[in-house]
């Protein structure tokens, strides 16, 4: 659990995050626009800069109480930034010798250094001077780096916002494994919904230098005011299982199976080059986009759309400033998935809160794999 409420002046910006409370573990992504704190945020809970105060307790330890803050060393945390800033005049091996001479004799513990040199992907790129590496392999030796520190606690502020779309998507997947496989709670800049949805558990949004709201994924994504929407309109993440590819090439994501019971829905998405196709059984997220479901009263026949859940309206919106009218559909699972339809749309079937319909998905993507 972090707890605390944090104050930081630099230059003319001061953050003042009022009181704030949230899980410590999984992924916390902080975000926000440029310039509303965030990165200030995490440079005040991590004891970077000595000007901060107020008060943050990290789970039963105090970190900071008034002026008076544990110093950075002692928090475990380990850093990974925009930019990797590794020592120019060694190698990578070097560079990761650096960091190991430094840890402390507690977190001496955990993997082993080639295991996570092999995890991370490095191993051929030891005896390689840091000055010609690409942006993507930079970011992989800093991963190791913190990785190497054994920390309880990772963080990172905007760790791919320097790479091209092809490493971006390599190290989202690093990321994410290392994340899940290590188990240590990390706390994530970004100014990218598409890694939000993707990695977080719960969102810390900051706005002018203040936590305006902390919400799970879930809350995050099922408000048509989200920040987290951009202009491709509302969007649901679904969490879900994938099953066996079939026959035809379809992949099932099936809802998270209660023991005893059966799954209470499954889309069919296509297999693409990049299926796994040794994924079955592991935990994914679904994107759709609220725009590519439509809705019918009674199961379409007749029709090509694979994809037809059964679900309750649980709520209608209108979406300013467009009047396009947001449903929002409770699948069997207790999942919200969201439907944008037009105003003539919702009146002409009668649509209403409480009413149980078909959601048909035209297309979704699946994040994690
Ligand atoms: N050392 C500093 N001295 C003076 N002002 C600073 C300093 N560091 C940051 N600021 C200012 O504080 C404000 C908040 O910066 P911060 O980097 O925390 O925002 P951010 O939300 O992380 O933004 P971005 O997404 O662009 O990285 C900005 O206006 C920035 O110019």
């Amino acid at each position: 659990m972090f707890q605390g409420n944090l104050q930081l002046k630099l230059g003319n910006f001061a953050l003042d995050s009022g009181e704030f409370a949230f899980e410590s573990s999984g992924v916390t992504v902080l975000f926000g626009r440029s310039g509303s704190g965030k990165s200030t945020l995490l440079r005040a809970m991590s004891g970077l800069d000595k000007q901060s105060h107020g008060e943050l307790r990290f789970n039963d330890e105090v970190w900071q109480s008034g002026k008076k803050a544990l110093p950075v060393e002692q928090r475990d945390i380990g850093f990974v930034f925009q930019t990797a800033a590794l020592l120019p005049n060694k190698n990578v091996q070097g560079n990761l010798d650096f960091a190991i001479k430094r840890i402390p004799k507690h977190r001496q513990h955990g993997p082993s250094t080639q295991e996570i040199i092999e995890r991370v992907g490095i191993s051929h790129l030891l005896n390689r001077p840091v000055d010609n590496l690409s942006g993507g392999e930079r970011q992989r030796v800093a991963i190791a780096r913190a990785l190497l520190t054994r920390p309880r606690l990772l963080m990172m502020d905007e760790p791919l916002s320097a790479l091209d779309w092809r490493a971006k998507s390599e190290l989202l997947l690093l990321i994410e494994s290392v994340i899940a496989d290590y188990q240590i709670p990390t706390l994530y800049i970004t100014h990218a919904p598409i890694e939000v949805e993707r990695l977080a558990n719960r969102v810390v949004f900051m706005a002018d230098g203040k936590i305006t709201s902390i919400e799970s994924l879930g809350d995050a994504t099922s408000r048509i005011d989200s920040p987290l929407f951009t202009e491709e309109g509302p969007v649901s993440v679904l969490h879900g299982q994938l099953g066996d590819i079939d026959p035809d090439g379809l992949i099932a994501f099936q809802s998270r199976q209660q023991p005893g019971s059966d799954s209470a829905f499954t889309f069919w998405l296509n297999r693409t080059e990049h299926s796994n196709p040794h994924a079955s059984g592991a935990q994914a997220r679904l994107r759709v986009l609220a725009r590519d479901v439509a809705i019918a009263l009674h199961r379409p026949e007749g029709i090509s759309m694979l994809n037809q859940i059964p679900a309750t309206i649980s709520q209608i919106e209108a979406e300013p400033p467009t009047q396009r009218q947001v449903v929002f559909l409770a699948l069997a699972d207790g999942q919200t998935l969201l439907a944008e339809l037009s105003r003539r749309s919702v009146q002409r079937l009668g649509l209403a809160i409480g009413q149980t319909v078909f959601a048909l998905v035209k297309t979704a993507a699946l994040l994690d794999r």
